[in-house]
Order: C-alpha cells, then structure tokens, then sequence
C-alpha cells in the first residue's frame, strides 16, 4: 500500500514554504513547509490547537498566510472533506440532494462516487440517519464528485468506532492507488494511518518531525507529544535543544523554566529530515 516516491523531477500538486500565521499576536503556525504530490498521502498529525486544520485552510486559500508562500499546480482541483460540517437534523434532506448542493451533479454520477466509497445503499436514505462511518462515505464521496488531483481530508474519521476508523483509511489508501490523486490527511493518532501513509508531518505550531510514518513514531518529539499512544520508543538519540513557551516562542534549552507550556514535549532539533524528498516541514533559527 506504501506508495513509491515521486521522482525529483515532478512538479508537487501543493507546495507550501515557511508559511506562518498570527492572530490576535498569537502564532498559531511558525515557518511550517510541506508538498503533495500525485499519488501521495501526507498526514499531519498533532495535539488539539496545533494548528493543523489552520494549515488545511492555508493550504485550500481559504486564509492568507501572514507570511510565507502556497502555491498550486496550474488548474489544481481539490476534494475538501471538513473537519466539521453542520447537519441540521431539523430537515430531513436525502443524500442525493445533500451532494447536489455543492454541485451539478447528475445522479449517475453520485451513485458512482456513492459506490466509490461503499455507501451506494445511501443515496436516498436522509442524511440525518446516517451512522458515523457512513456520513463520513458520504463527505467523501461529495469530496470525490470534482474528480480532484487533490484530496484534503479534515479528520475523516472522527465519529467512527476503531474499526470503521481502519475501513476508512483503507477505503482512503484504495482511492489513492486508484485514481493515483495526492491526500492531505490530519489525523490524531498516527497508528492507524501508519501503514496507510507516506509522509507524516508532525506538527505543533511548527514541524516538529516528519518523514516516513515509522520514523516519525520513534522520534523523541513525537513520543513526548504522544508518549502514552506511541508503543515504541525507538533506539533514537536526539538533541533537545530547546522547547516552547506558551505562545509557542522557542527557548533555548537550559532556560526551560521560563517556558512551562502543555505543549513543551516539542523542542525539536532542525537536522532529522529524514532524507525524505515529499515534505519538507522544519523550520530553522539563525
Ligand atoms: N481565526 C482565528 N482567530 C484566532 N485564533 C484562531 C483562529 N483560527 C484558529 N485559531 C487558534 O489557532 C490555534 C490552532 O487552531 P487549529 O484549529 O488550526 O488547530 P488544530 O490543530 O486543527 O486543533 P484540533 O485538533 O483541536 O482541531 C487554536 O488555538 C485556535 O484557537
């Protein structure tokens, strides 16, 4: 399932470089860099208010960097599957016309991406009886009717018992050989889209590791982040040489008592890319 990496030379679908974001003079995102290309799946995994979904948003265009870059391969289509989508259980609406809100699609064609993902059976069932997994299929399926080069998937299996968790990130992996599209996935927990992914991103308002899924579960930021999920720690040596403030500042290490944070398990150490090509995240201090 593991997909081969894409030669040096192809163009990525989503290139996004040392894009940072504040607001309020908070940083929410600091020098965070990635790329996607045709046929990759990129998980950003993170704690709650790492700022994933603000890098999906960036990446989408829906918001402005406060500096940095993103930029799309010329006619890029994206299939965006929210992290939250509003149903009003209020008004009873079949799933046929759910998808029809966004697009002109003909009902052939909601049956195929219907089929795409294994809820065929739904197309008139109203959309407000729907387990978990299946409103997940049918986001999916309404990401997948633009035929994208580009899926963005906003936690796709939230609401889902475990093992539906793994149907879906199957189902996700299956569409990727398929129609050989890139994936940006987040996630919160790493094992279960370990095997079906590429490159991980590790993000806590900055990257804090990335590369191939087994190394990232390993390193020492990701187990300080995710220590009592993270089942292997890994014979890894790894400089800590400095952690974060609450507003996410980088100190240098030995002045730790001043920077106190829920989030300090993530010093990181700018020198693990990996050797990976896909994704470059990592930012840099002079
Ligand atoms: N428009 C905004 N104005 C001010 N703060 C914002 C804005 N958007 C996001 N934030 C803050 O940025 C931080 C990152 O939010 P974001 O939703 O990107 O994190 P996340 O990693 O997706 O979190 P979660 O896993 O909980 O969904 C949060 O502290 C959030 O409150």
């Amino acid at each position: 399932m593991r997909q081969r990496s894409r030669p040096l030379t192809a163009p990525p679908l989503l290139e996004a470089r040392n894009i940072s974001l504040t607001r309020d003079g908070r940083t929410i995102l600091d020098t965070v860099s990635l790329s996607i290309g045709r046929g990759e799946i990129v998980t950003l995994i993170g704690p709650n208010g790492a700022g994933k979904t603000s890098l999906v948003k960036l990446c989408l265009g829906l918001v402005k960097p406060t500096d940095g870059t993103v930029t799309r391969a010329p006619g890029l289509k994206i299939g965006y599957m929210p992290q939250r989508l509003a149903v009003d259980v209020t008004l009873p609406m079949p799933v046929s016309r759910f998808l029809s809100l966004w697009s002109r699609a003909r009902r052939a064609d909601m049956q195929v991406v219907l089929a795409e993902v294994g809820a065929a059976h739904a197309i008139d069932r109203a959309i407000q009886t729907l387990s978990g997994g299946e409103l997940q299929r049918v986001l999916l399926a309404r990401a997948l009717l633009r035929q994208p080069d580009l899926l963005v998937l906003d936690e796709p299996v939230q609401a889902v018992d475990v093992h539906g968790q793994i149907e879906l990130f199957e189902l996700i992996g299956s569409i990727r050989n398929r129609r050989g599209c890139g994936v940006l996935l987040v996630s919160h927990d790493l094992h279960l889209v370990m095997a079906r992914t590429d490159t991980v991103i590790c993000l806590n308002r900055h990257v804090c590791c990335h590369g191939k899924p087994e190394d990232v579960s390993r390193h020492p930021e990701y187990v300080a982040l995710f220590g009592r999920h993270a089942d292997a720690l890994a014979i890894y040596h790894h400089s800590h040489d400095h952690s974060h403030a609450d507003d996410g500042c980088v100190v240098p290490a030995g002045h730790e008592h001043t920077a106190h944070s829920e989030h300090q398990g993530c010093g990181h150490d700018h020198h693990h890319l990996h050797g990976h090509d896909q994704a470059h995240g990592g930012h840099r201090h002079g």
